[in-house]
């Protein structure tokens, strides 16, 4: 593609440099420019993309797009004022306007994206429809997978992998929407259809100031989805109305809004049942009432299934398709899944890492243990630290057991990151620092009908520490210290 045909979607921008270019690729990182790509340079938190256009240019740079001008001699310049909105318009144009073609949904909220990209998967399969999923846990293409490291990747590889499902003839996308791709623009001009709020406590208040800047991220998707030019589809907001920021959000929706709740809502749920097995419920939709049941616990669940609901019926699946896609469903990997190695206790490993998260689901398996509830339980280095002595308190009023121990510290010093935790407790508990001996602990102090909870790392297959990440797997190390437990 030429460059002045790729430069022609921006607003503004000032080119330097007569030559019209060919472009083949696009590239934010020095480190993966080759001949032919254009560079562009953002402004990152740890550095800045300006320092590395002459490293660029020796790798092949056709062309840099910055937000600087700087002497160039050949290479074509375009300055603009702000290169990561810049970025999402020139990845979008490159790879052809990908969203336009394909039904998009965009969930956002603290907690609850990944479970609910999972549902609507499960249910547009049921639909018989092709699929895409990106988010947390890995993107998926059809039947193929690939490596994630954001829950919401950069705007060109959003834009690559949404062009490659168009070419898999994919026909349904899903994708988690974090409240920092917001805020960073990795999701400017996409065309979603449907856009999804779950819900909104406290998290991530390292990155934004305070929770109405969070608040005001989220926003962002509901607000800009009327932005993508109009292609006739009909777009729709899914708003939980039971959460204090729904009024916010439903005021920010470019779009008309479904809203759900437990009890309230355009999707609600009557006469919720809650046994051994599951939930099951009574779901009132504007297309009529169904009959849900599925082998997920927890209230928390019923606002995922409700969520997924919303969205499925606004791009007019059909309720018997929906509720059989819940009756169908086996849960997320490392979202309450169940360790099972022949012990006669309970043993899951769950992904909460932030009190909301971490209450909800102690609170539900509380409602199903016989025993003793045993949680082991850390927080993130280089993380909000506010949630550090909140998820204490948590698993101290909760749980009847406590095991506070390291969950990625990064560059901190995981024995900080615990005394941030339990500096202020009073109650008991034990604090191992060392993630495999505090599992080995709980799993060995485990009496019949107990249930222990493995919280923070859910599917994650390493610990990160130092820099450095090694394996480590909450679910394999739960399994191996039952075993060794018998021997
Ligand atoms: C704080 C934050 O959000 N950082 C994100 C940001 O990186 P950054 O600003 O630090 O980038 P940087 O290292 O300063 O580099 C600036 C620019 O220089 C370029 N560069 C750098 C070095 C070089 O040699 N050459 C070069 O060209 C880089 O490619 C980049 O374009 O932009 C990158 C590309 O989009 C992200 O991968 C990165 O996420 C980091 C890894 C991260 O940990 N982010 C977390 C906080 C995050 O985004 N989390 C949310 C989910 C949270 C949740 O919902 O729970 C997520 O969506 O993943
Ligand atoms: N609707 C919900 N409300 C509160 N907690 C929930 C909800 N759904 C799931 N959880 C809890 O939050 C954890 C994370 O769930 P999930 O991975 O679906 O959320 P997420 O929003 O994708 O998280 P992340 O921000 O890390 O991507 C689960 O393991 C569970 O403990
Ligand atoms: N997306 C979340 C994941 C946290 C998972 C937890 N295991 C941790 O490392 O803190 C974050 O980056 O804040
Ligand atoms: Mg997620």
């Amino acid at each position: 593609m030429k460059l002045n045909e790729l430069i022609a979607c921006l607003s503004f921008y000032r080119k330097y440099g007569e030559n019209d270019v060919t472009i083949t690729g696009v590239t934010m990182d020095s480190r993966e420019v080759g001949p032919g790509d254009l560079f562009i340079c953002i402004r990152g938190f740890k550095t800045d993309g300006h320092q590395y256009i002459s490293k660029a240019i020796e790798q092949g740079a056709a062309a840099i797009v910055a937000m600087e001008y700087t002497e160039l001699e050949d290479t074509p310049l375009v300055v603009v004022s702000d290169t990561k909105r810049a970025m999402a318009q020139i990845a979008s144009c490159f790879y052809s306007d990908p969203t336009s073609g394909l039904d998009l949904i965009g969930v956002t909220g603290t907690n609850g994206k990944t479970t609910v990209t999972y549902l609507l998967d499960e249910i547009f399969t049921e639909d018989r429809k092709s699929t895409g999923v990106i988010g947390t846990i890995q993107t998926k293409i059809s039947e193929q997978t690939y490596d994630v490291s954001n829950t919401t990747p950069d705007a060109v590889s959003l834009n690559r992998f949404f062009h490659k499902m168009t070419e898999e003839d994919v026909d349904v996308a899903m994708m988690e929407v974090s409240s920092h791709a917001l805020d960073q623009g990795r999701v400017y001009g996409l065309d979603f259809d449907v856009a999804v709020f779950t819900n909104l406590s406290q998290d991530h208040l390292d990155y934004h100031k305070d929770m109405d800047d969070y608040l005001r991220a989220k926003s962002l998707l509901f607000s800009q989805l009327g932005n993508h030019y109009d292609n006739g589809k009909k777009k729709f907001a899914v708003i939980n109305r039971d959460d204090a920021a729904a009024d916010i959000l439903i005021k920010s929706s470019a779009q008309p809004v479904l809203t759900y709740g437990l009890e309230q809502g355009d999707i609600h749920a009557l006469d919720i049942r809650t046994s051994e097995t599951g939930i099951s419920f009574t779901m009132v939709t504007p297309a009529g009432n169904v009959e849900v049941s599925s082998s997920l616990i927890g209230t928390f669940s019923v606002y995922n299934m409700l969520a997924a609901a919303g969205a499925a019926i606004a791009r007019g699946v059909g309720l018997e398709t929906i509720a059989s896609a819940f009756a169908r469903t086996k849960g997320v990997p490392g979202r309450l899944e169940p360790v099972s190695a022949g012990q006669s206790y309970g043993i899951v490993v769950d992904y909460a890492h932030t009190p909301d998260s971490l209450e909800n689901v102690l609170k539900t398996l509380k409602g199903v243990c016989e025993g003793d509830l045993r949680v082991v339980i850390g927080c993130g280095g280089e993380r909000d630290t506010g949630k550090r002595p909140a998820m204490a308190d948590i698993a101290m009023t909760f749980a009847d057991d406590v095991y506070f121990t390291s969950d990625n510290p990064r560059s901190e010093d995981p024995e900080s990151i615990l005394n941030d935790m339990t500096d202020h407790l009073s109650g008991e508990y034990r604090r191992i620092t060392d993630r495999k001996e505090a599992i080995r602990r709980a799993v060995t102090s485990c009496r019949s009908k107990d249930i222990l909870l493995i919280a923070g790392k859910g599917h994650e297959t390493y610990q990160e520490i130092n820099g450095e990440k090694i394996d480590f797997d909450d679910r394999k190390i739960a399994e191996q210290s039952v075993k060794q437990g018998r021997m």
